[in-house]
């Protein structure tokens, strides 16, 4: 294994060339498992790098998308196999710079090597379709546009896979880019950028400006010249980007928080469920949108499912993710790990039942980085905060209901609809559940998390902005119809 020991700064990503903010400002990116350990150092940009990048996305984008769909997917298609062929160092960086174990940050990477050859594939597909018009001599059909520049707003939690689920569909339906990553991993994103560099994409049609969120993020946001936001992050930014868009006429899209819940039923495998709700809500600390954070168990089985549950949860290893044998690395960073610490602190004031975990981890292997135990309330009502909000952090609440009914009701009682998950072996428990939960991604028999690229994306209620990423339903977002009559 190769771990990097000079620290590197990062430059800008602006016409094709890197380059230094005027600022003279840049920021440290560190290791949340060992804040002495600096992974790189990246710009703080302002509004004037924001502009140039913009300027030579608005420039580039007329040529880039004279070209065919798969000139464009041929770009892709070499990024991904650079990043590909850089793949264990990438995930090494990840790994460094936001705390998930290497073996997650590896397959996140092999997921962004998937997004991008999938949607390389797209180039060759159909941006359009033919319409009977109800004047026969005349032919009328949709044909699909590019937005023209997109910001792309990241978050933190899937520093490779999600800069590309939204770069690539953008780029390859003929849009430029502009993308500020959250600061927490602009050195993971900065390799991601190299790698289109290397693949030869044109300059100008892929920018990179690293810095605040209220000052590239907003700016972002507020620029006359961007034409469309995606963006994903907390519903607090998520409500901003939206609003800030909306006021002046851009498209946006918003991917935002969740409070996934998991039906444990009477007749479910318990040992599947066990692994399901182990892996859903402490994966990546439970900093996933898609995490499990709440789960309703059937009265019959109650005490089985969490003497399972709590036995595996006293085996999962916390520690830094580079080293063999840890299952759950830190929190991503200080301020993530105060919120999860303040949520398990709000459960024991409202009177949950704190069944296991609840502390900061302290000790040498421990006091340089922000880790947290996973952590298991029970007698958890609906009311109680850790039952509403979003904590992401590997904190789980146990609720026992008496009725399939009230498991349903229980679950839909959120102002959150991402995903959800039910285990049971009952055909009609299932179709009940498929049809009144109110979420984005209804899972049965499986984790809460875990997403495919392939398929749409996103949420309901306050979990999105009712748009879908991923899979074919991006053209929906990085293009606009023309319909259009010849005669
Ligand atoms: N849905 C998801 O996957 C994610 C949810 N979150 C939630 O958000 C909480 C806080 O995490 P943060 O990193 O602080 O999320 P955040 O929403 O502040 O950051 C997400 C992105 O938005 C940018 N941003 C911040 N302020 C902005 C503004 N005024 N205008 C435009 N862009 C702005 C950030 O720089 C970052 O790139 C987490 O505890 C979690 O609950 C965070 C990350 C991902
Ligand atoms: O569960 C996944 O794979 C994706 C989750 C996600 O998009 C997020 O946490 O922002």
């Amino acid at each position: 294994m190769t771990v990097e020991t000079t620290t590197k700064t990062y430059l800008n990503f602006i016409n094709g060339k890197w380059e230094a903010s005027s600022s003279g400002k840049t920021v440290a990116s560190n290791n949340p498992s060992n804040r002495d350990d600096v992974v790189g150092i990246i710009q703080v940009s302002t509004k004037e790098e924001l502009d140039q990048a913009v300027f030579a996305a608005k420039h580039s984008q007329k040529a880039w998308k004279a070209l065919t769909g798969s000139e464009r997917g041929a770009y892709l298609y070499k990024t991904a196999d650079i990043l590909e062929n850089r793949m264990d160092e990438i995930a090494e960086t990840m790994t460094r710079e936001m705390g998930k174990t290497l073996p997650e940050a590896k397959g996140e990477t092999a997921r962004g090597v998937a997004i991008l050859r999938y949607y390389a594939g797209e180039g060759m597909r159909k941006v359009g379709d033919v319409i009977p018009s109800t004047d026969n001599k005349a032919l009328m059909f949709t044909s699909r546009v590019p937005l023209g520049v997109v910001g792309v707003i990241s978050p933190w939690n899937f520093p490779v896979a999600i800069p590309i689920w939204k770069m690539a569909p953008a780029l390859i339906y003929g849009n430029s880019v502009v993308i500020k990553p959250a600061q927490e991993t602009a050195v993971t994103c900065a390799k991601v950028i190299e790698c289109f560099e290397k693949a030869g994409i044109p300059d100008g049609v892929l920018n990179m400006v690293t810095g605040s969120g209220s000052v590239i993020g907003q700016g972002l946001v507020e620029h006359p010249d961007v034409n469309g936001i995606t963006f994903t992050g907390s519903n607090e930014v998520g409500k901003m980007v939206g609003q800030g868009a909306l006021a002046r006429g851009a498209k946006y899209q918003l991917e935002m928080g969740g409070k996934n819940p998991v039906i444990v039923a009477a007749d479910a495998d318990l040992d599947i469920a066990v692994e399901g709700t182990i892996s859903g809500a402490f994966r990546s600390t439970g900093q996933k949108c898609t995490a499990t954070s709440r789960v309703i168990i059937a009265g019959e089985i109650y005490e089985k499912f969490k003497e399972k549950l709590l036995e595996k949860v006293k085996e999962i290893t916390v520690g830094n993710g580079m080293e063999d044998g840890i299952w759950m690395g830190p929190s991503a960073n200080e301020s993530q790990l105060n919120t999860a610490l303040s949520y398990i602190e709000a459960g024991k004031q409202e009177g949950a039942t704190l069944l296991i975990g609840g502390n900061r981890l302290t000790g040498a292997a421990y006091d340089k980085g922000y880790f947290i135990e996973p952590t298991v309330f029970e007698n958890v009502t609906t009311d109680m905060k850790i039952a509403q909000e979003e904590i992401f952090g590997p904190v789980l609440a146990l609720i026992q209901v008496n009725t399939f009914e009230e498991a349903i009701t229980i679950a839909n009682d959120v102002k959150f609809g991402l995903s959800a998950s039910i285990y049971t072996k009952d055909i009609q428990s299932m179709l009940s559940f498929i049809e009144n939960m109110e979420a984005g991604l209804i899972r049965v028999n499986a984790e809460s998390a875990g997403v495919e690229l392939q398929a749409p994306f996103g949420g309901m209620k306050q979990s999105s902005s009712h748009s879908r990423e991923q899979g074919e339903a991006a053209k929906e977002f990085f293009t606009a119809i023309k319909t259009v009559f010849v005669k």
